[in-house]
């Protein structure tokens, strides 16, 4: 295993440790998020006993075949700890989100959370979010009008795109990454983008995290909490 994957399982494994009996738990999307939820399987064979929610058909579906149960969200006020990625992490622990494409439903249920923890290897800690091109979920009506709109906002424009097809998310959507570069206002930008018609979702986490965990390549970890 490389350094770095060592560090996203670092975080993982250590972000697990706050999952406890009777916990409805919300499994997170991506490369570090895959980490927890093999721990969190491991830990059940043990007799750790939660519920999960899952933000995407990928998480459920390696959560389902190590045998983690699920909860319908219909039976669910809150869920009790989210543990998710992130593609960036700022100074203030605001976020872009969705490079897996599961931005939306990560949304929804971070929104839903009591607890997020964001997992992360050191290369996703920015002073300023913007780096990484901001995913965002559209509706397929229209979509050529929507990247238009979004382009207004000054940022450059890219469909993303699954082996010569366009990517469809799970709600049945598109992804746009957009490209701004630094994003100096990101609450602001957040409320704009969400404004467009067509858009469904951003990228943006804006002030979910309630914890944040950094694996380092030289092995260390690094836990962050709110004041
Ligand atoms: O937001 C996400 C998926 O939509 C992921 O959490 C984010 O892309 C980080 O992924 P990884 O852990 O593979 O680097």
């Amino acid at each position: 295993m490389d350094a770095r994957t060592e560090a996203k399982r670092a975080a993982a494994e250590k972000a697990a440790e706050y999952v406890h009996d009777g916990m409805i738990v919300g499994l997170g999307t991506g490369s570090t998020a895959y980490w927890v939820i093999q721990k969190l399987g491991e830990r059940m064979k043990n007799g750790l006993k939660i519920k999960a929610v899952a933000t995407s058909n990928q998480s459920e579906l390696l959560a389902k075949e190590l045998e983690i149960p699920f909860v319908p969200l219909s039976e669910i006020g809150e869920i009790d700890l989210t543990i998710d990625g992130a593609d960036e992490v700022d100074d203030e622990w605001n976020l872009i989100k969705g490079g897996g494409g599961a931005l939306l439903r990560e949304k929804i249920i971070a929104t839903a959370s009591k607890e997020l923890i964001i997992i992360a290897d050191e290369s996703k800690v920015v002073k300023k979010l913007g780096q990484f091109p901001l995913p965002v979920e559209i509706v397929q009506f229209g979509y050529e009008l929507t990247l238009c709109k979004l382009a207004s906002y000054g940022c450059i424009t890219h469909l993303r795109m699954q082996e010569e097809e366009r990517f469809i998310t799970d709600n049945g959507n598109y992804i746009v990454d957009c490209a701004f570069g630094q994003i100096e206002r990101a609450s602001d930008l957040h409320a704009a983008l969400n404004m467009i018609p067509g858009v469904v979702e951003n990228g943006l986490f804006i002030n979910l995290a309630t914890k944040v965990i950094i694996g380092a390549n030289d092995g260390s970890i690094k836990e962050l909490d709110r004041n």
